[in-house]
């Protein structure tokens, strides 16, 4: 392995070990959002709430924190310099969104220590206050994310779906993003091999210096969305000296236990697991379709076996929610 590999393995298997062997990740942060009163009908989705309500965003990943998440995923999922451009901020309003969402992340992290270590009759409830380590992984969603047509649940990008033109796509946004400062970058939602590739190539040439985790989507327990094969996709995430977990979100939960089994047989690196609700979504009405997921206690039945199967990272995506997080952390740890 070469040294930046073996760095971040490393700094991965101290955060396991300080997580007790397996780490809570926070669950839906647009899902927490819409149920604290915010709007994201709107092509930017969650991202608008960088400039419409940040104090929120910190609030829920505070809330994340209190119900025991280990790792909070930033409000950049939906936030693109394009897409901050094509509603009339200028190139340096975009990227202060972008750092804004890594900003307000550390500052909950800070505020929630902080409480853990003040020594006030709150902070000795210890099923919400427990010093640990708490990364920040800075979200990056894919380009059907800012196609903002639920693209990222098919991987159909058309003519534009080319190496190049993804990498150029997501090359300044990287870049902002890791000079924010967080502890890893979250590459989410991958719906195809053809972006897998392009975030690859952009990592190898862009020494970002902070290990890289790859979440990939699909809709058949088989393959990712676009019907490539996720055996081909994680095995150009494993190749990649500068990633350092490889795994799936936004992902019904039934196909979970075999994916992380088909991933197994292709990474010796850590697996990271966080499914949604199970729930449809209507790209058009920015709306999910409820009847169609599962409770939080079907949700939280699983976390012992796809722990079992080799994830070590599980929280919840979309329509998953401090409930789910709580349960995950008990089923994990007993609190
Ligand atoms: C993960 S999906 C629910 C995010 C929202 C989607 N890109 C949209 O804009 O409708
Ligand atoms: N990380 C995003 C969703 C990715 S599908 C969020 O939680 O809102
Ligand atoms: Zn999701």
């Amino acid at each position: 392995m070469s040294q930046q590999g073996e760095y971040h393995a490393d700094m991965m298997a101290e955060f396991l070990r300080g997580s007790g062997g397996a780490a809570v990740i926070d669950g839906g942060l647009a899902t927490e959002l819409e149920a604290n009163g915010a709007d994201l009908k709107d092509a930017l989705w969650s991202a608008r709430c960088l400039f419409t309500c940040p104090d929120l965003i910190r609030k829920v990943h505070l809330d994340y924190l209190e119900a025991g998440a280990s790792v909070l995923i930033t409000g950049s999922y939906q936030a693109t310099i394009q897409g901050f451009l094509s509603k009339g901020f200028s190139q340096e309003e975009s990227e202060s969104f972008l750092r804004r969402s890594v900003e307000l992340a550390c500052e909950a992290r800070a505020i929630y220590l902080e409480k853990c270590s003040n020594g006030s009759d709150e902070a000795k409830d210890v099923t919400k206050y427990r010093k640990r380590p708490i990364l920040i992984a800075a979200s990056v969603g894919s380009y059907g994310a800012y196609l903002a047509d639920g693209s990222e649940y098919s991987g159909d990008y058309g003519n534009e779906g080319t190496l190049e033109f993804l990498k150029n796509f997501h090359l300044r946004r990287l870049q902002v993003l890791a000079e924010a400062g967080p502890d890893v970058i979250v590459f989410e939602t991958i719906p195809n091999k053809i972006e897998t590739q392009a975030y690859v190539e952009l990592l190898e040439e862009c020494k970002l210096r902070i290990p890289a985790w790859f979440g990939f989507t699909s809709k058949d327990g088989v393959n990712v969305v676009s019907g490539d094969s996720l055996i081909e996709c994680a095995s150009i995430a494993d190749s990649c000296k500068e990633v350092a977990a490889v795994g799936i979100n936004c992902t019904p939960p039934r196909f979970i236990h075999e994916l992380v089994l088909s991933i197994r047989k292709v990474t010796s690196k850590p697996i990271l697991i966080y499914p949604n609700s199970g729930e449809s979504y209507d790209p058009i009405r920015k709306e999910w379709v409820e009847c169609s997921g599962i409770s939080n206690e079907d949700f939280v039945s699983y976390v012992k076996k796809w722990h079992e199967a080799g994830a070590s990272l599980i929280g919840g995506c979309c329509r998953t929610s401090p409930d789910t997080i709580r349960g995950i952390s008990k089923a994990l740890h007993g609190v």
